[in-house]
């Protein structure tokens, strides 16, 4: 395991902000951490990042202790915060030279390595730009460069597509997987929900300093299967169409139909594929039927649901 965290809590004062929290990301895997604001997640990313000490358990970044040994922890991770510095009169390859010169690359390889991260991130035509004056996801782009400068195998990023209008969170998003191609092992934290889906193998949900869910994005899914919503779309025949999903016991929740009908379905898969049978053998004429895609948003609000009250 890459990232590991064992029955770790956190207290600020009174504040619980971990609670025995415990997970692990494999190499070469993109680990969405997800939850609501205040949940804890930058907290505990902060602790894998040796930035912030555990009050109890221990964290482990490929194998090395984040507490006892974090020199060799921060050799091998790249951290990106939920915030950009303000760093006036330097240009974005200043920037990315003084972090380069932290961590202590050889002056003469500076300029090659600030052009390859440049370009990685797409700010080359900005090299010469004052960092304030990027926008917004140039300046993400620029900060993930930033914690790319020692070419760690780690990557943490906290909540990077926030702020973002969508086209900056899309360009964001291809150039993690860019490094995942690259076979970084990433955990990226966000409310941003159906995003991480796309882009994460795993997620862990996470409520009140607590995991409440852990596991592959399917596994997660089909947790929640009983609220499975279908979807069928016709061409014609929208009558007896809603007449045959009504009167099927497996269906409720059925919808009016505006461009397709949405509906539960609580039988079997044989269930399923006889009430497709009974509508094309009653005429009408179905172009799609099946589930509706996963929407991440919706399972996250069904596994918190009722979570602190
Ligand atoms: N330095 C601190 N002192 C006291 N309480 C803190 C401190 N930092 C965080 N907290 C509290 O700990 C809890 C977890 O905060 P954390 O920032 O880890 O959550 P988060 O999931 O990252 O939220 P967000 O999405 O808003 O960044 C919150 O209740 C927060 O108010």
């Amino acid at each position: 395991m890459v990232i590991e965290m064992v029955h770790i809590s956190k207290r600020y004062g009174q504040l619980h902000a971990l609670t025995d929290l415990n997970f692990s990301v494999k190499q070469g895997t993109v680990y969405g951490f997800i939850g609501p604001n205040g949940a804890g997640k930058s907290t505990a990313m902060l602790i894998l990042s040796t930035l912030l000490e555990q009050s109890e358990g221990e964290a482990f970044v490929c194998g090395e202790n984040v507490r006892k040994n974090p020199k060799a922890v921060r050799q091998s991770l790249g951290y990106m915060p939920d915030f950009f510095g303000v760093y006036d009169n330097l240009t974005a390859v200043e920037y990315l030279e003084f972090y380069a010169g932290a961590f202590k690359i050889p002056a003469r390889k500076r300029p090659a390595l600030v052009a390859d991260l440049l370009e990685l991130v797409n700010l080359s035509h900005k090299a010469d730009a004052y960092v304030d004056s990027l926008s917004r996801g140039m300046q993400q782009r620029l900060s993930l460069a930033r914690s790319l400068v020692h070419d760690p195998s780690v990557l943490i990023l906290d909540e990077p597509a926030s702020g973002l209008d969508p086209r900056a969170r899309i360009e964001l998003r291809e150039i993690i997987k860019q490094l995942r191609g690259m076979g970084k092992t990433i955990l990226i934290s966000s409310h941003i929900l159906p995003e991480l889906a796309e882009l994460c193998d795993e997620i862990g949900v996470i409520e009140q300093g607590r995991m409440i869910a852990s596991g592959p994005v399917r596994d997660i899914s089909q947790r929640n299967r009983s609220r499975k919503q279908m979807i069928l779309r016709t061409l014609s025949e929208e009558e007896l169409a809603t007449r045959i999903l009504d009167e099927c016991p497996f269906v409720s929740q059925l919808n009016e139909y505006v461009e397709e009908f949405r509906f539960r379905f609580d039988g079997t898969e044989q269930q399923k594929a006889g009430l497709l049978h009974e509508l094309i053998a009653a005429g009408v004429d179905v172009v799609f039927y099946g589930d509706a895609k996963e929407n991440l948003e919706d399972v996250f609000l069904a596994i918190t649901e009722g979570v602190g009250g």
